[in-house]
């Protein structure tokens, strides 16, 4: 057993003390922010546009191989009215270059997957507080790495899932922090996107208009789709999951203890090609065999007894759906069909249509802010992360959303692909917190903030 498979092992029994921010990040900023983006695609110019908006927040610096995402970005800083950031888009590792010559206060870090763990832990080693997309990290070893970057640094690290901070998900951490639902027993979410369109493109555009991707196409077609391909597991828990772990503590009281998964059969993404205009039967991707079921279900038992459900769909036509459900001994939620079940308040065994909830327990964060989030992506949530990232660094507080989150919700890929490996084996969460899990307190939206 090596090192941190014990750590994991032993977890429950050796709580350690929390890690204190780091002098120099623990007090508070100047006004005004330097800011690097690491990946300035699709997903980080969106963010870039988000942070130009704000008056404390400079962009000092860009970093992103892709010389017309490069310019791009460029421009974008430039019209805001600020300084030309320097560019860094010499290859693969200049964003090495970027984190030792540039003084920023934080690095925002949008590129693929694959990228995330290292360029994370080379930030928090270069002592910028770093802001990483989802989905973060791709096995277990790299959990480990991202932590023990942040214990050995103590540099702020917050992963940017936005979910966390969509409106009604807010609001219902509301209403589970007031016990509406009693004590809370189930939860679902997931990720069901029909990304086809996303995962093939013609090379020009980010949406549709052939069945091209790797080499041959444009933005997450070039690098997601080769996922679909080789990987056969829940690969985008973040969504689902962010919320789901902040309605039962998870790190905070609570945590992930072990999850099974099972994958469906694959074929939306060979129907899709096949029967594409620009694709056809004939066509070289229509020989490739997707390893992603189509479908794939996870099951998370937790710490506290309660089960999670995940869903990740991706590769067949449907509308857009996160699927929460949140449900108690004392009634439910689910977002699809936007309704609440409460015994004693909904009449039995009928829905009640959840805007007049969603009103009562709209967060404090949204009323303060709602006019901010005007041109913000995703309805109105991208402002909030950012925020949160901005805020916290410049108040020297912890990150909202920490390492802790980051590793237990990005772990879930690894594992259940593990788990459909073994026939839908049960795989173990380790311990990644090594027993903070038990005393570490909920810090997640208490006021408005960040
Ligand atoms: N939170 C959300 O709602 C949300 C939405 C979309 C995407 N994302 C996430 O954002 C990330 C980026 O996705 P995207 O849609 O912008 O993809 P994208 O392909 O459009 O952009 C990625 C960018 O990273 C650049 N890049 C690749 N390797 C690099 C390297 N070594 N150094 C510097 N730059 C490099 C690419 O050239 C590209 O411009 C992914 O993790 C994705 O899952 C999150």
């Amino acid at each position: 057993m090596n090192r941190r498979e014990f750590m994991g092992k032993a977890a429950a029994t050796t709580a350690l003390s929390m890690v204190a921010p780091m002098a120099s990040f623990s007090k508070q900023r100047e006004s005004q922010l330097k800011l690097a983006f690491i990946g300035v695609g699709a997903r980080g110019a969106g963010q870039l546009s988000v942070a130009l908006q704000r008056k404390d927040v400079v962009i000092t610096a860009v970093c992103d191989i892709d010389r017309d995402a490069l310019t791009n970005a460029q421009e974008l800083v430039k019209k805001a009215g600020q300084k030309t950031p320097v560019a860094y888009g010499k290859g693969e590792l200049d964003y090495k270059n970027l984190l030792e010559k540039e003084d920023v206060d934080g690095v925002i870090i949008s590129t693929p997957w694959t990228w995330h763990t290292k360029m994370a832990v080379d930030a928090m080693k270069a002592g910028k507080a770093t802001g990483l997309e989802v989905a973060g990290a791709f096995s277990i070893e790299e959990c480990w790495d991202l932590v023990e970057a942040y214990e050995s640094t103590n540099t702020p690290f917050m992963i940017l899932e936005n979910v966390c901070y969509r409106r009604d998900v807010m609001a219902v951490l509301g209403m589970v922090r007031e016990n509406l639902f009693g004590e809370i027993v189930h939860l679902q979410g997931g990720y069901e996107h029909d990304l086809r369109a996303v995962k093939f493109n013609n090379g020009k555009q980010l949406y549709g208009g052939g069945v091209e991707f790797g080499d041959k196409g444009y933005s997450e077609a070039k690098w997601r789709t080769q996922h679909s391909v080789s990987r056969n597991g829940e690969l985008y828990p973040t969504h689902g999951l962010g919320p789901a772990g902040l309605y039962i503590n998870n790190n905070r009281g609570n945590r992930f203890v072990s999850l099974t998964s099972t994958a469906s059969k694959a074929r939306g993404l060979h129907d899709y090609i096949v029967n594409h205009p620009n694709g056809g039967a004939n066509h070289p991707n229509a020989n490739i065999e997707f390893k992603l079921g189509d479908i794939v279900n996870t099951m998370i038992k937790c710490a506290n007894g309660e089960s999670i459900m995940l869903t990740h769909d991706t590769s067949l036509p449907r509308p857009y759906s996160l699927g929460f459900r949140v449900q108690g001994t004392k009634g439910l939620w689910m977002d699809i069909n936007n309704s609440i079940h409460i015994e004693g308040k909904s009449r039995p065994h009928e829905w009640e249509n959840a805007d007049n909830y969603m009103k009562k327990y709209d967060h404090p964060l949204w009323k303060k802010h709602e006019n901010d989030t005007q041109g913000a992506g995703h309805g109105g949530m991208d402002f909030f992360v950012l925020h949160a990232f901005v805020e916290a660094l410049k108040q020297g507080k912890e990150m909202p959303l920490d390492v802790y989150d980051c590793v237990s919700w990005s772990s879930v890929t690894c594992l259940s692909e593990q788990s459909i490996a073994r026939g839908s084996e049960p795989q173990e969460f380790p311990d990644f917190t090594n027993g903070k899990w038990v005393h570490r307190k909920p810090i997640f939206g208490f006021d408005d903030a960040f």
